[in-house]
């Protein structure tokens, strides 16, 4: 009989006992990875019949642990809640662990476990390989890769009932910081530990923490599909305004087949050969952009930009908000800053303030970027409850199926699958301050009815019953959608439509304001980041008054940061040279589009034809005037100044 015919006979358990007792894992029954790892069992003393008895930690030991790893649990939180909803109800165990193997916690159902077991996988149970033998989470930690390890693969005999599936997760350094698992025992044929499950709620996990580490950088998703970014497959990168990366995930590291530090420290214009200014415009205008590298393609998204306010302008409370001692001091503008020198803002805000004052409700309508939240920001602090939180729920982004429990919360049992001690609504949350729903014209018409009972009645009774609980907020809501017109539509409810509407606070459209060339001057000086006194060349900035702004006052703040960010330390004026040629593309258009047809049709054919050398000659005709040379041409003084400068560099 062969060797090979003899060994697979036998079990895996067979093969472990002939391991321990000849020195040596008969070939073709376990894989190379639980031969590694019962090695190195076998060489750390471990015994296969140790009891499970594990040192439990104090309660204080248990605090201070949670406490060290209190970014990875909460970052874990949503995945480990799907996972056991997912898993737990057929006999699965979710567990966190972090990156010693030490449990950070273990969710789901344990009556499936013997009480050695059970008391083996508390909090603060430690399953380093070198005392518990080979086990997922330790192996894992071991391994810095995903394992599987099932029945009798464990070293420990108590935990052959086991299968196990464990992932590692890491930071954006790549540095191991946790690892995930989901345990189930060995005969549960339902819902076998599945491998990939794991890895793909450790990418979500990864990602969410990579986004909160780098709140102050642009971080783009990125990935070679599109139907790939924003999802847990997607590559993510953190970078600076200028360009210089700062982290990558490793998804990005593998769709590039580059290691991490071949990455981390370059430029991206080094990497994927376009400028920064040119990609965020690009995300900005198009929503996506394009990165090309010789290995192939790829399209990115924005997925955060760095945070708005500049400090200078901030106003913080005199007291610190009462809802968490971990809270960032809101900040927000002077509402007499905010509403600039344009005679309709001026007396919308006005009246939302005398409105909060009354106790009545605001909406805010106004188009994407107008600034409609930071209006509710500066109404909350120059209110009476400025003192108290402020509460920003942004109805359109939180799934249908959630938004419920979202802001109204609900007791513990409220439902299968309900956190331990239940959950305090958004609204509750606010009390004693401001409670601000964005985009309300989401909200599905069912929750509608709800908020317009608390919004009559002022308290709250969460789900799962339990005493009703007195409210006292304010409420702003925000919609860039027309009200009335939901309402006319079915779409929302015209009772809560005229309960929100004490005052209603249109702030215009960016290109309708009245005071343009003031608001641009004073925000540019407010975005400079040392105080520098920074302006912009006369010819950009009619042209930038004259621009739709489609973005309206978020797309002027990226174009300002972006030009700041590419001025040289001895530079004090921002020209054509400091925005990007896709928006000076933008500027373009739209001055020619004001032609007559006629005109537009000559000025663009001249310029395809005669390019650079009538550029030229016309500004010499004029003088050096370059607007009287523009006019000339029929082209906009963007366009001109860019030829020339292209002239300047061939020459
Ligand atoms: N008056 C202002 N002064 C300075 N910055 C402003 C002002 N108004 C808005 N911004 C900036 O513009 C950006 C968009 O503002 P905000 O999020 O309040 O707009 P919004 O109308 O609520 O947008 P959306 O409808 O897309 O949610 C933010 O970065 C904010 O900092």
């Amino acid at each position: 009989m062969s060797n090979q015919q003899h060994s697979s006979a036998l079990t895996v358990e067979d093969a472990r006992k002939q391991f321990l007792q000849q020195g040596e894992v008969p070939s073709g029954i376990v894989r190379s990875e639980i031969e590694d790892s019962w090695i190195r069992s076998l060489e750390a003393g471990v015994k296969c019949e140790s009891p499970l008895d594990m040192e439990s930690l104090s309660r204080g030991g248990v605090a201070d642990l949670k406490d060290k790893n209190r970014h990875l649990i909460e970052a874990a939180h949503p995945e480990v809640k799907q996972l056991v909803d997912y898993f737990a109800a057929d006999g699965g165990l979710v567990m966190l662990a972090d990156c010693e193997a030490t449990i950070l916690g273990v969710k789901g159902d344990k009556r499936h476990l013997d009480s050695a077991t059970r008391q083996a996988l508390e909090t603060g149970a430690n399953w380093d390989e070198q005392l518990r033998g080979t086990n997922a989470v330790g192996t894992a930690v071991v391994e810095r890769s995903p394992v599987m390890i099932k029945g009798h693969e464990h070293f420990l005999d108590k935990v052959g009932y086991l299968s196990c599936c464990s992932a590692p997760i890491t930071d954006s350094k790549g540095e191991l910081i946790g690892v995930l698992d989901l345990t189930s025992p060995t005969d549960n044929r339902e819902l076998p530990p599945n491998l990939s499950l794991v890895q793909q709620a450790v990418r979500s996990i990864e990602n969410r923490m990579f986004s909160g580490q780098f709140q102050q950088q642009v971080v783009l998703s990125v990935h070679s599909r599109p139907e790939y970014l924003r999802s847990s497959w997607q590559g993510m990168l953190a970078m600076e305004l200028d360009g210089h990366i700062q982290a990558v995930n490793e998804q990005i590291c593998q769709l590039l087949g580059r290691k991490r530090e071949q990455l981390v420290g370059k430029n991206l214009e080094e990497l994927f050969g376009i400028r920064p200014e040119v990609l965020l415009t690009d995300l900005h205008r198009k929503q996506r952009g394009q990165l090309r590298t010789r290995g192939g393609d790829f399209v990115c998204e924005l997925l955060h930009f760095p945070n708005s306010f500049p400090a200078s302008i901030a106003k913080t409370p005199a007291k610190p908000a009462k809802a968490k001692p971990s809270q960032i001091p809101l900040s927000a503008p002077e509402l007499s800053e905010l509403a600039g020198q344009d005679p309709r803002l001026k007396k919308g805000v006005r009246m939302g303030s005398r409105a909060l004052a009354h106790e009545l409700p605001v909406l805010i309508q106004g188009e994407t970027g107008t600034g409609k939240e930071v209006m509710a920001k500066s109404l909350h602090l120059d209110s009476r409850r400025s003192d108290g939180p402020f509460v920003a729920v942004n109805c359109a982004a939180i799934p249908e199926g959630l938004i419920e429990s979202e802001l109204f919360g609900y007791r513990e049992g409220a439902f299968t699958g309900s956190r331990k001690g239940g959950m305090t609504g958004r609204l509750e949350q606010a009390h004693g301050g401001t409670l601000f729903l964005d985009e309300i014209g989401d909200m599905p018409l069912a929750l509608q009815a709800r908020l317009l009972r608390v919004l009559q009645e002022r308290t709250i009774a969460p789900l799962g019953g339990g005493d009703e609980v007195a409210l006292d907020i304010a409420v702003i809501c925000a919609s860039h959608r027309d009200l009335k017109s939901l309402v006319a539509e079915g779409a929302f409810r015209e009772d809560l439509y005229y309960r929100l509407n004490g005052v209603c606070l249109r702030i215009p459209a960016f290109r309708d304001r009245t005071d343009k060339r003031e608001f641009i001057n004073g925000f540019l000086q407010q975005l400079t980041p040392d105080g520098r006194r920074i302006e912009i060349d006369p010819v950009l900035l009619e042209d930038l008054l004259d621009y739709q702004w489609p973005g309206n006052i978020r797309q002027l703040e990226t174009t300002l940061r972006v030009a700041i960010a590419f001025m040289e330390p001895d530079e004090a004026i921002i020209d054509m040279s400091h925005i990007s040629d896709d928006f000076l593309e933008e500027l373009n258009q739209t001055s020619v589009a004001e032609l007559p047809d006629c005109i537009q049709a000559d000025a663009i054919g001249a310029l395809k034809s005669s390019e650079l050398v009538a550029v030229q000659k016309a500004v010499d005709q004029c003088g050096g005037n370059i607007s009287a040379a523009a006019n000339a041409l029929g082209i906009s003084r963007a366009t001109l100044y860019r030829k020339l400068k292209q002239l300047q560099g061939d020459g």
